[in-house]
């Protein structure tokens, strides 16, 4: 059996027609929602994903302001930014492009970011938030996976699904998105003991552990489904997941591609915040 393909980047694009629509009316009604993107150095994995998510902004109608900021600035030169950023009225989204270079706190900076302007969903109080169930901006990835899962009428209530990887980006808020669906969740980690035997359980394994292929067929029951976070490179150089995605889409129920899978989904879960921030900060206006 060949597991069914989930693809990431057909359902971005179909989200986008919503987003471009929803982009048009409030830029007419009110102006256009705006997002500001901070990149920190020259990573050149970071560049690429600016560079998309700026493309993406541009296709959807959305303004975006890049600014960039030599890999040496200092922390405190980061904080004035998003600082001045946070009071311009003209902007309803702010991001800062993780990884950010060793001598600045990504906390620090993150918990600079006006909660109502956080679109990466990284701040304390939508952390927070998320946790008690209530209304925040979600964090992308995270958001997009569900969202994936949604589309091809995965239920995930009584399910049991397993996260590999407790980063505080994906992993943790990841895990938080499940149990809200009543998934029972297993949070597993490089700690973990007999992880096969936990992975051989799981009807949901959504793989985020930042290493080439680790994922592989044995470890997987006939007819999960089989989400795929990783984005890595190869010994070739060639983009790959975290999961065996050759072999393991012969035992999988379901399976998501790298590239074209999660990857285009974040991006677009971006864009969704940045209108959902733009319109909250409209209606704050009108309340006024
Ligand atoms: N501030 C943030 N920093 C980072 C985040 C984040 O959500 N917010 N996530 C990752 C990187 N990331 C977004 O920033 C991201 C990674 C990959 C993709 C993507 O579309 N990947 C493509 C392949 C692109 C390529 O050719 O390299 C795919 O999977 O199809 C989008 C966004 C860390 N930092």
């Amino acid at each position: 059996m060949t597991a069914q393909l989930i693809n990431g980047k057909d359902l971005s694009q179909q989200i986008r027609k919503n987003i471009k629509e929803k982009a048009s009316q409030l830029t007419e009604k009110y102006r256009q929602p705006c997002l500001a993107v901070i990149l920190v150095g020259e990573d050149p994995a970071s560049q690429v994903y600016v560079r998309n998510k700026v493309k993406s902004c541009e296709d959807c109608g959305i303004k975006s302001i890049l600014q960039r900021l030599p890999a040496d600035s200092t922390e405190k030169e980061v904080i004035d930014l998003i600082n001045a950023l946070n009071q311009d009225k003209e902007v309803d989204g702010i991001l800062v492009q993780l990884p950010l270079p060793k001598h600045i706190s990504e906390q620090k900076i993150i918990e600079t970011i006006d909660v109502a302007k956080d679109v990466d969903g990284f701040h304390l109080h939508n952390v927070g938030a998320l946790s008690c169930g209530l209304p925040c901006l979600k964090p992308c990835t995270p958001h997009g996976v569900i969202k994936m899962l949604e589309s091809a009428n995965i239920d995930l209530e009584g399910k049991l699904a397993l996260v590999l990887g407790r980063s505080n980006i994906v992993g943790k808020p990841m895990a938080q998105l499940l149990l809200e669906k009543n998934a029972t969740v297993i949070l597993a980690h490089s700690k973990t003991r007999n992880l096969q035997k936990l992975t051989l359980q799981a009807d949901v394994i959504i793989a985020a552990v930042g290493r080439p292929l680790f994922l592989k067929a044995e470890m997987v029951k006939p007819g999960a489904v089989v989400i795929d976070v990783g984005i890595n490179r190869n010994s070739e150089g060639k983009l790959c997941g975290d999961v065996d995605f050759e072999n393991v889409k012969e035992t999988a129920g379901f399976i998501t591609p790298v590239p074209g899978g999660v990857g285009p989904m974040t991006i677009t879960m971006l864009l969704e915040n940045t209108l959902i921030a733009a319109e909250n900060s409209f209606q704050k206006k009108e309340n006024q």
